[in-house]
């Protein structure tokens, strides 16, 4: 049924039911290798997570690792611009749950990026990314450990859909006139706006459903958490783009506030209700005030629109959030984008969920990912209602590959979060446990070892790194 693999011949499916996974005590598992620092990064992974499984359940469970194929190595075996297979789309269908190693994105045409394309394929709406800090690990940030978010970033619209036209195109042409003719004059509050000839064009959609979805997760998400983490921020830059990134902000307060009523508060219903919580004697208006900055100088339809809100919530939810009820619940709230750059900086304890649509998250990953050590600790899933794919924040890291020096911790983590997402919990803690030992004891890679005071010279292989990771399960 492939054309040019074999499932290993033990082991069985992992299944999905109502988007969870299923897990067999011996699951095939496939894992595409990856480009790059993929050769060094994906056997020192393997090792690290055979360890693990083999010593928190002995012989009881195990994974058969199923080899696929993509980017560089498939091109190789599958013959010239074979970058992603039938067979490997295939498998991974069929088996539920892969990792992956980095790919590299081939420069000039066919598929835009392999790794957006597998996300897409397979639906994968939802990008995990947590980034923790463990202890020891050096940072350019004087509080790191104060950082614990996981960002769930819209993973299949906004700029990965990829719609773009090349400036001077016919088709970038076409639009542009349709555009400064009908549409902008057609619509009033564009005003005379009109879009440069010369310009390249590329749109950016966001839906309610992607964005419902990817909140929906966030928010399920947040109920597992302990108390003082059960937060999620709505991330967007709806000051400026309204019907897209203020959208996305809207509909995902629209499904707190529905579909998880008597879960959640939204942080400005949290003002209403603790205003005449101080004082129950509190009017409408005033409390409009209170919550409204510039409540005074608004026009007065504006302020019968808050006034009329601050009276919807108190009718709506203060028997079952008033009196104190609201602070049991997840707050929702949101923050600007460019202003969630600098609170994860200035105030990294406040955060918990950073529900972002798909640039904003790509941006934000990576910086968040910087306060706890870097590219090197940041471990990331993307999950869909009946597949999921384990893979690093990071790329394929080129200037290091073959090298055994890059960090392995990323795709490592990557795999923590596969076992837990399996519910082998005691396999990833083992593995949480090793890394956090082996950093705390200066066994690391080039980066870390480079920033720890004083630096750690010489630094681990890649290799090397894998085992200290091992040793230190006990
Ligand atoms: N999901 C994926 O597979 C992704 C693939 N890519 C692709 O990867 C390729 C290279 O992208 P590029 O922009 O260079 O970004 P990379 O993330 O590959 O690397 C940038 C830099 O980050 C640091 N870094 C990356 N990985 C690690 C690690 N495991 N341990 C320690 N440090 C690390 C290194 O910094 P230093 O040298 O300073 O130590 C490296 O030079 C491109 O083709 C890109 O499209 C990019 C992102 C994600
Ligand atoms: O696929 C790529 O080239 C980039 C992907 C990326 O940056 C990410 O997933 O964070
Ligand atoms: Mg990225």
């Amino acid at each position: 049924m492939y054309e040019k693999i074999t499932a290993p011949n033990t082991g069985s499916r992992i299944t999905f039911k109502e988007g969870e996974p299923i897990v067999p005590d011996n699951p095939i598992i496939p894992f595409i290798r990856g480009d790059g620092t993929g050769v060094d990064i994906w056997p020192a992974a393997q090792k690290v997570f055979d360890a693990a499984v083999h010593a928190a359940y002995g012989d009881k469970r195990q994974i058969s690792w199923f080899k696929i194929y993509a980017g560089d190595e498939a091109c190789d075996k599958y013959g010239t611009y074979q970058y992603l297979p039938e067979d490997t789309l295939q498998a991974i269908k069929e088996y539920g749950i892969a990792i992956k190693g980095p790919l590299t994105t081939p420069i000039g045409g066919g598929i835009r990026s392999l790794n957006v394309a597998l996300r897409q394929i397979n639906d994968l709406y939802a990008c995990v990314r947590p980034c923790k800090y463990y202890a020891g690990t050096p940072s350019p940030h004087k509080t790191p450990e104060k950082l614990d978010v996981i960002i769930y970033r819209e993973n299949t619209e906004d700029i990965y859909l990829g719609i773009e036209w090349r400036q001077g195109s016919p088709m970038a042409e076409k639009l542009i006139s349709l555009l400064n003719n009908e549409l902008i004059p057609g619509t009033p509050e564009h005003g005379k706006k009109q879009i440069p000839l010369d310009s390249g064009i590329g749109i950016k959609p966001i839906s309610k459903t992607g964005s419902q979805r990817l909140v929906r997760r966030a928010i399920r998400h947040a109920l597992r958490l302990p108390k003082d983490k059960q937060q999620v921020t709505l991330v967007h830059k709806g000051n400026i783009m309204k019907y897209t990134e203020g959208a996305f902000r809207d509909w995902g307060y629209e499904l707190a506030t529905t579909e998880f009523r008597a879960e959640c508060v939204t942080e400005r219903e949290s003002w209403i209700l603790s205003n005449k919580e101080r004082n129950p004697d509190i009017t409408l208006e005033e409390n409009a005030r209170q919550i409204e900055p510039g409540y005074d100088a608004l026009t007065p339809e504006k302020q019968a629109e808050v006034t009329s809100e601050v009276e919807g919530v108190l009718n709506a939810i203060w028997d079952t959030h008033g009196n104190g009820q609201w602070k049991e619940k997840i707050m929702v709230n949101d923050r600007i984008a460019d202003s969630i750059f600098q609170q994860i900086q200035t105030r990294p304890d406040e955060y918990s969920i950073l529900a972002t649509m798909n640039l904003n998250g790509d941006y934000l990953s990576d910086a968040a990912a910087a306060i706890v050590g870097g590219l090197g600790m940041g471990p990331g899933a993307n999950i869909g209602d009946t597949c999921a794919i384990f893979e690093a924040t990071h790329g394929t890291a080129p200037k290091h590959a073959g090298l055994d020096r890059i960090n392995p911790g990323s795709v490592i983590l990557s795999g923590v979060m596969m076992l837990e997402f399996m519910g082998w919990q005691e396999a990833a803690d083992l593995i949480k446990k090793g890394i956090g030992d082996a950093i705390a004891n200066r066994k690391v890679t080039y980066d870390l070892a480079r920033m720890m005071e004083p630096p750690v010279d010489p630094p681990l292989k890649c290799s090397e790194f894998a085992d200290a990771i091992i040793k230190h399960f006990k």
